[in-house]
């Protein structure tokens, strides 16, 4: 019998399982809200990745000089009206190329809002309520659904978006000029990457942290770097700062923090992380246990509490990727359909922070290793002595290599480069199949280039005696 899936959500967690599901014959309906792709393709991670792309402009003419090229930068050079708009028209074309690939694959496409609508707990089959656009609602069966909710920016009480000078990263983009003096509250991944981006542009722009350090999750060493760069560019960074509210004041705004002190800014944008879109959905009734931060409780296929109810992406627990996002979603699918399937392995996960410079990361952490957690021997190389670094005239960066201490299988690494994100996969690649950093020093690295660090790295690890 054809399997009936709802799924209910259009970004990656739930268009990346519709696929799959379409492929295996089921009958597949997704329902979204907002438009399909998401929040990831139309709010938060395509269009802040356009965003910064634009601003890379500018870090390739910091060089320019040094590398005997006259190029002056000029602060009135963004446009930013355009610089947006040219934002948006991506994403909303990433979001129709999408829609179209799903339409061809048989998906059925609902644009509305759902919800659970079972009676009790335990049903053997599912109803899910839609409220579509115009109001009407419509009563669906199911007999497997995929929760993809997604999740919403977190409000700080007391500095309520306004959308004209207290923002969140989502109404960036309606913005038409530069903020004069940009106050980010938050330096978590989303608030470095403005931060940095902003900077490009040549705005002020003051960072309030209420840790220690800019991203407190990502490896110390490369916080450290982005940290040293963005006071070379001039961002003034407050920390151990908790804002406790944002005010509208004249013609900007003026934060205030926990310990009584103020910080004046012509804009302030909230980058204090997110919240699930776990509320409203009936789960309860359809006994979807949720954790005590809201997200919804799953295991590594995706399972909820509930039988024939899964769920994947942002309104879960696991890493807020979008990337890991898509995997849970497709491993759902892949399970529900009683297809063979691997649960999801967290410590081969690779993501990045998109920050000039770009810090990528992948597998076990350096304080894992640290705290003694993790047995491994390490390798950090500056990318200084690279030749090709040394032609792009790039002064910071490094690469870091973590492997088995016996065995040499390579069980994570850090990039800090330029184009950290994409220089990660051979590391990725290796953690995910279990290389030995014999396997990695063995591959040829194309000279000069900066993956000849990574090759070299895991030179340097061969030594050890007990490698032989
Ligand atoms: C600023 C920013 C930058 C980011 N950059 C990156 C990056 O570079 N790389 C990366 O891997 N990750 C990035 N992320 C994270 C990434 O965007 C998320 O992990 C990803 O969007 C999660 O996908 P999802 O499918 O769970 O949900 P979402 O993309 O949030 O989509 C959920 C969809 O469900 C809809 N929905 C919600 N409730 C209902 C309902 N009741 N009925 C119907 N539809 C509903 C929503 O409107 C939305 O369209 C970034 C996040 C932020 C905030
Ligand atoms: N490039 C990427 O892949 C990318 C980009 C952005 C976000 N993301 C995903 O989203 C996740 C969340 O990142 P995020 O940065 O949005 O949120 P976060 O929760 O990681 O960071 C928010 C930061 O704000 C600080 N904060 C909270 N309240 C504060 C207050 N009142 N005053 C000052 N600071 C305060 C917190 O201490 C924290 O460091 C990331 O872990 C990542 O998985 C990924």
């Amino acid at each position: 019998m054809t399997q009936r899936i709802i799924i209910i959500g259009g970004g990656p967690a739930g268009y990346e399982a519709a696929l799959v599901a379409a492929q295996y014959g089921a009958d597949v309906t997704v329902v979204d809200s907002d438009g399909i792709g998401g929040n990831c393709v139309l709010s938060d991670c395509v269009p802040s990745k356009t965003f910064i792309a634009t601003t890379g402009v500018r870090t390739d003419m910091r060089r320019a000089e040094e590398m005997g090229v006259q190029a002056h930068f000029d602060p009135t050079a963004y446009k930013l009206g355009q610089v947006n708009g040219r934002v948006k028209s991506l994403a909303r074309a990433q979001s129709a190329d999408i829609r179209a690939q799903l339409q061809r694959e048989g998906v059925r496409l609902l644009s509305g809002r759902a919800r659970l609508h079972d009676s009790q707990p335990g049903m053997a089959s599912h109803r899910v309520a839609v409220t579509f656009d115009s109001g009407q609602e419509k009563i669906l069966d199911a007999d497997v659904v995929l929760m993809a909710t997604g999740s919403s920016p977190r409000v700080l009480r007391g500095a309520e978006p306004d959308g004209e000078r207290i923002l969140n990263w989502r109404q960036l983009y309606d913005l038409t000029e530069l903020p004069t003096h940009l106050v980010v509250i938050g330096s978590g991944v989303t608030g470095a990457e403005f931060v940095s981006a902003f900077t490009e542009m040549g705005v002020k722009v003051t960072m309030v942290s209420s840790r220690d350090r800019v991203l407190p999750h990502e490896d110390a060493d490369a916080a450290l770097v982005l940290e040293e760069a963005l006071s070379e560019r001039g961002v003034s960074l407050v920390k151990h700062a908790r804002a406790d509210a944002v005010e509208h004041f004249e013609d900007g705004i003026i934060v205030r923090l926990g310990d009584g002190r103020t910080v004046k800014g012509s804009h302030a944008l909230i980058c204090v992380g997110s919240v699930p879109n776990t509320q409203g959905l009936g789960l309860e009734n359809a006994g979807v246990e949720l954790q005590p931060s809201g997200h919804i409780k799953v295991d590594r296929v995706s399972r909820t509490t509930a039988p024939g109810i899964y769920a994947g992406g942002d309104c879960t627990d696991l890493f807020p990727l979008a990337s890991v996002a898509a995997m849970q979603g497709r491993i759902a699918m892949y399970h529900a359909l009683g297809e063979g399937v691997n649960p999801i392995k967290l410590r081969t996960v690779a993501s990045a922070v998109f920050t000039r410079p770009e810090i990528a990361t992948v597998g076990i952490s350096h304080a894992q290793i640290e705290s003694g957690e993790v047995p491994a021997r390490v390798e950090v190389m500056p990318l200084a002595g690279n030749p090709r670094a040394k032609m792009r005239s790039l002064r910071r960066g490094f690469v870091k290599l973590f492997c088995r201490p016996a065995s040499g299988v390579v069980i994570g690494g850090v990039v800090v480069a330029p184009t950290a994100s994409e220089l990660i996969l051979p590391i990725s690649v290796a953690v995910r199949n279990q290389l030995t950093v014999g396997d990695l020093a063995g591959s040829f690295s194309v000279y000069p280039s900066m993956t000849g660090t990574i090759t070299e790295s895991a030179r340097q690890l061969m030594r050890h005696d007990d490698l032989d």
